[in-house]
């Protein structure tokens, strides 16, 4: 808690209100310091909870979230950062693997505290000159690792906007006037192509855009998750028969649940064949990019795309939120998304207007995710971002190894290409049943109640979904640097101590 002299000090006290409040207002921030050091250690102990769940009725009992009328003392504030992680989920912790994006890089959150601190919008050069000309050298660097010269790229606020910005920026390519004329000048119904396994924001562009989620042709794919190619061309055959004009193509280089990657040459023919637009989703699988081991063939074809998403949130590890856009036309995000607000981007500057970024964009305000990024690429090397994904997949063939040595335990669905590890887990009672339809209706009864359990006690989260080919199965995420091969033995022995009795 703060020094006698300023534990009851109002924010009114500290700088900018009080000019003479540098003191106070140093030893305030050092004092959150210290409770955000408390977090990121507690983050780091496998001997912590990764939660300590409530229901939200009973959660709301325990925060004092109430807003007052007038302003509460510094003492104050430092008790409700200090609760406010007490009741957070440590999404950094080695044992979580619910999500894709986990983890806490420090070396990138110590570049968002940097941001945090200087505050500043993305939109023009004029007032953040150091940051666009990272993202200028950063996203130039990432266009290199997909194999392309030149182009053009943005950072995003998250995958789905990044997906966003790539059927704008077809749409425009293929139908130029629609920018002025609208809908009505396309003068036909367009048509966009996606893998049933596919993240759900590619449907949504369907729907945001005036395409309607009908005309977004979810094609089927096979056991293992990937599109099947020769479906492809034969649903835009259909649709052209009826008139329709397909345009646009999403090939998933890693999809959400299983992580398999559709098969970007097949479907780069094709596109060429019928003069469509091909988008790759790397928003998951993109990081295997900087993988000489793993790049292949997973992700080989990637530089015949027009565009492609990469989140390095997710499998690089940078801190929430950082996903990219990238465009093998320079030119094209400018052209399709400028509107030239003349009181944001005057063009009689004294510098090359061209660094102004705010117009590539239907945004204005960007927040500046570029500097934990470039930080933490400084920090690991490109070297170190290679190590770190062959890591993850070691980590993940080690699991699949364990998985198969206890068969009684656990039954995998099926091989992951990336490091989503599927999985149900076998309590006693249905180790000795044939593994029918009927053991996986248990099966999928069973996630629910074991994921309950591990929420509960709060050693363990690891998630789990249906899809369209069977019921609830367990997810398992491992794109955290902290895990280890312990932290998978860890996981595998806490959920049967948690569901053998199910
Ligand atoms: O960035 C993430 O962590 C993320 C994004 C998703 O769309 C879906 C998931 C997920 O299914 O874990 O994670």
């Amino acid at each position: 808690s703060l020094s006698k002299e300023h534990c009851n000090l109002k924010y009114s006290d500290i700088l900018p209100h009080n000019a003479e409040g540098y003191p106070a207002t140093r030893e305030f921030l050092m004092k959150v310091v210290d409770i955000l050091l408390d977090f990121v250690k507690s983050t780091n102990d496998r001997n912590a909870k990764i939660l300590d769940f409530h229901h939200p009725a009973d959660m709301m009992r325990l925060l004092d979230l109430e807003i007052p009328d007038t302003g509460l003392t510094l003492q104050q504030l430092l008790l409700d950062c200090s609760t406010t992680l007490k009741y957070q989920v440590k999404t950094g912790h080695p044992h979580f693997f619910n999500q894709l994006s986990c983890g806490l890089d420090l070396v990138s959150m110590a570049g968002e505290w940097l941001t945090a601190t200087a505050n500043t919008n993305m939109f023009t050069y004029e007032i953040a000159p150091v940051f666009i000309l990272m993202e200028h050298v950063v996203l130039q660097k990432m266009r290199e690792l997909i194999g392309w010269n030149g182009g053009d790229s943005i950072l995003a606020p998250g995958g789905s906007i990044s997906n966003l910005y790539a059927f704008l920026a077809a749409r425009h390519k293929m139908f130029p006037y629609y920018k002025e004329k609208g809908l009505s000048a396309i003068g036909g119904q367009l048509v966009m192509f996606t893998s049933d396994q596919c993240h759900y924001s590619v449907k949504s562009c369907a729907s945001v855009c005036g395409l309607g989620t009908d005309n977004c042709v979810m094609v089927p794919s096979d056991e293992r998750g990937r599109i099947i190619p020769s479906k492809l061309e034969e649903l835009i055959l259909e649709r052209k028969a009826k008139g329709h004009i397909p345009f646009f193509v999403n090939a998933t280089a890693g999809t959400t649940v299983i992580g398999a990657f559709d098969p970007i040459p097949e479907i780069a023919d094709i596109c060429q064949k019928y003069n469509l637009w091909l988008h790759v989703d790397a928003a998951w699988g993109g990081g295997l990019l900087l993988s000489r081991k793993y790049r292949h063939p997973k992700l080989t074809g990637i530089e015949r795309a027009d565009s492609v998403t990469w989140n390095p949130h997710k499998l690089m590890g940078a801190l929430l939120q950082c996903s990219s856009i990238h465009f093998k036309e320079d030119g094209l995000l400018i052209s399709c998304n400028q509107m030239s607000a003349e009181y944001l981007f005057m063009t009689d500057k004294l510098y090359d207007v061209r660094y102004d970024t705010g117009d590539k964009v239907i945004q204005c305000g960007r927040h500046n995710d570029i500097f934990k990024l470039w930080l933490q690429w400084r920090a690991k090397g490109t070297e170190g971002f290679e190590k770190h994904m062959d890591r993850l997949m070691e980590l993940t063939e080690y699991m699949v190894r364990r998985i198969k040595q206890m068969p009684d335990k656990y039954y995998l669905i099926l091989e992951p290409e990336l490091v989503n590890v599927c999985f149900w887990y076998l309590p006693t009672r249905v180790r000795n049943m044939p593994h029918t339809a009927e053991r996986i209706k248990i099966l999928g009864e069973i996630c629910p109640i074991l994921k309950g359990r591990m929420m509960q006690a709060g050693t363990l989260m690891v998630g789990y979904q249906p899809d369209d080919r069977r019921p609830n199965f367990f997810r398992n995420i491992i794109s955290s640097a902290a895990v280890t091969e312990a932290d998978v033995d860890f996981l595998l022995t806490e959920m049967d101590r948690l569901g053998h009795d199910l």
